[in-house]
């Protein structure tokens, strides 16, 4: 794996990771379902499904509700049209902004790669004042292929400068989608554990784990330096 010299560039997965967006994300699900008379579905059953993205999600929600998949455009665009109101009930995990302002005052490149699309994703990025802190941000429409395709690391890296086939720097995620992403790069994997994870933690490969942001700062330059 290749070493990551300090201050490297480092992108975070959005859901999961930095933001607490499953109850928006549960409310809006279920917002369609009730339009369609169809049960609603809990909040532990959605944010399972939450990670592969808008299609993956409402595959999983057709599945879980035996709907006709020929509908699932309408569905996706009934849920668009209430998730532009993204930021209800979403939060920023604990220590979000303290940690990014850190590692961006020590020199850090900082980006997103999230399978949430663009648009919606700078809405809620600009919601919490922490846009400014990204030098980029790759959505799952950004580029043809979402995650746990290489592909969209590879651009956010890119963009913040690392070579795309030898990247000196950290990818940071909570999920099997992340960490697949990550080893597909390959680059180096640091798992948040309070996040929308379903596998056990030691089926993902990952280089360190950590379960505070306020953990993160040391946790890069442990291993920055190794
Ligand atoms: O599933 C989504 O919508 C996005 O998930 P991600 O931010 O974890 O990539």
């Amino acid at each position: 794996m290749n070493v990551c010299l300090s201050p490297c560039p480092i992108v975070f997965d959005l859901d999961g990771t930095l933001i607490d967006s499953a109850p928006d994300i549960h409310a809006c699900v279920n917002t369609v379902l009730g339009q369609h008379q169809t049960p609603l579905l809990t909040l532990d059953q959605v944010r399972s499904f939450i990670g592969g993205g808008v299609d993956v999600l409402w595959q999983k929600v057709i599945a879980a509700r035996e709907l006709p998949d020929d509908r699932k455009p309408d569905y996706i665009e009934a849920f668009m049209l209430c998730y532009q109101n993204a930021t209800q009930m979403t939060r920023l995990f604990p220590g979000v902004t303290e940690t990014l302002e850190l590692l961006a005052a020590r020199g850090h490149p900082l980006g997103i790669c999230t399978n949430k699309p663009h648009a919606v994703t700078r809405i809620i990025l600009e919601h919490f004042g922490i846009a400014r802190l990204f030098g980029c941000v790759i959505g799952g429409d950004s580029v043809p292929e979402r995650k746990p395709h290489p592909a969209p690391l590879r651009a956010a890296l890119a963009e913040l400068g690392a070579d795309p086939q030898r990247p000196k720097a950290f990818y940071v995620g909570d999920s099997e989608f992340d960490a697949a992403c990550a080893g597909a790069v390959p680059v180096p994997f640091l798992i948040f554990t309070q996040g929308y994870r379903q596998a056990p933690l030691s089926d993902l490969p990952h280089l360190a784990s950590f379960d505070h942001f306020a953990d993160l700062p040391a946790l890069v330059e442990l291993q920055a330096a190794a």
